[in-house]
């Protein structure tokens, strides 16, 4: 337990410089016990930033952060928070020479593990080959093994079904059920909106350092409204489909993409002007709606705005 009714994660004002470089600007949000909390952006946006100041890593430019009630700045209290937080990192690194068992043995000392044997049986490697002729899959799944088994009150995991196949991965969605059926709390970055969609409760979407949104997945979901495609005999310009309810519009292919709230009379009745040849008529899906959110152009390495 953390010993404190503090939230496992509170980020306030958060912002970290490197040099003329941003990394992340006045970042608040906090994550809940028993939340998953997803952390979404697209690349350069700042979710490495913002992990590594949770865990110590890098020291903020300015605002606060505490992980389990401690502040992330002061050392000794970081380090009596990191006994209760599993960290799983992008890139994982063992040392070569070494074999998986001798991973687990070493942070078995430090942290405990006491769930070593049921996570080896639910993500099995080959624990006695040396973690150099390990696959980046085995790595992983050796990485999560090593985060999970003294049973952290709060993970913090960057991207951290990356390689897994599907089967895997499904596992270890199931690992986070459970973590969260007993109240404890993760947080991930990842870039896969179907991973979202399937664990999350809530996300955070990041964009330029900055939040650009923080909601529950089933808010944002029902936010981003229906999607409809149609085909129609007659070439009129994307406007000329607007009503009231529809939030876009456009012409591709030969084909009309509207999103609108569900007003189906509306669109009926805008429709009846055309012959329609095809029509689809679906609920957002989670690509639909966070693609708005990502935008389409790359993140610019330079200082761009402000
Ligand atoms: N050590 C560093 N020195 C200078 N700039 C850095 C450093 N690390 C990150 N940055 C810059 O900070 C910004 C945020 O990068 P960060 O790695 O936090 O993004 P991210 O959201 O984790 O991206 P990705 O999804 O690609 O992992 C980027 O512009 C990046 O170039």
């Amino acid at each position: 337990m953390s010993g404190s009714d503090a939230p496992p994660i509170e980020i306030d004002g958060l912002t970290k410089y490197y040099g003329d470089v941003r990394g992340v600007e006045d970042l608040t949000f906090s994550v809940a016990s028993g939340e998953i909390f997803g952390f979404l952006g697209p690349n350069g946006a700042g979710k490495s930033t913002a992990i590594r100041v949770l865990l110590g890593l890098l020291k903020p430019t300015d605002g606060a952060a505490t992980l389990l009630g401690r502040d992330v700045t002061d050392r000794a209290a970081l380090r009596e928070a990191k006994r209760e937080l599993g960290y799983l990192p992008s890139d994982v690194r063992f040392y070569d020479r070494v074999t998986g068992a001798e991973v687990l043995d070493y942070f078995g000392r430090l942290r405990g593990e006491g769930r070593r044997s049921e996570l080896l049986e639910r993500f099995p490697v080959p624990l006695d080959r040396p973690v150099r002729a390990y696959s980046s899959g085995n790595r992983q799944k050796l990485a999560i093994v090593a985060t999970f088994m003294h049973d952290p009150e709060l993970a913090i995991m960057d991207e951290p079904t990356a390689g897994l196949d599907p089967l895997v991965q499904n596992e270890f969605y199931e690992l986070l059920d459970e973590r969260k059926r007993q109240g404890q709390t993760s947080f991930f970055s990842s870039h896969v909106l179907s991973e979202v969609r399937r664990v999350c409760d809530r996300v955070g979407i990041i964009r330029r350092g900055r939040l650009i949104e923080l909601d529950t997945v089933e808010n944002i979901l029902a936010a981003g409204g229906t999607v409809v495609t149609a085909r129609l005999a007659e070439d009129p310009p994307p406007e000329d489909l607007e009503f009231p309810g529809t939030s876009s519009v456009e012409r591709r292919d030969g084909e009309y993409s509207l999103v609108l709230a569900r007003e189906f009379d509306a669109l009926i009745d805008r429709l009846h002007e055309y012959t329609v040849l095809d029509l689809e008529v679906r609920d957002a899906s989670i690509d639909d709606v966070f693609m708005h959110f990502y935008g389409d152009d790359a993140e610019p390495e330079e200082e761009s705005d402000t």
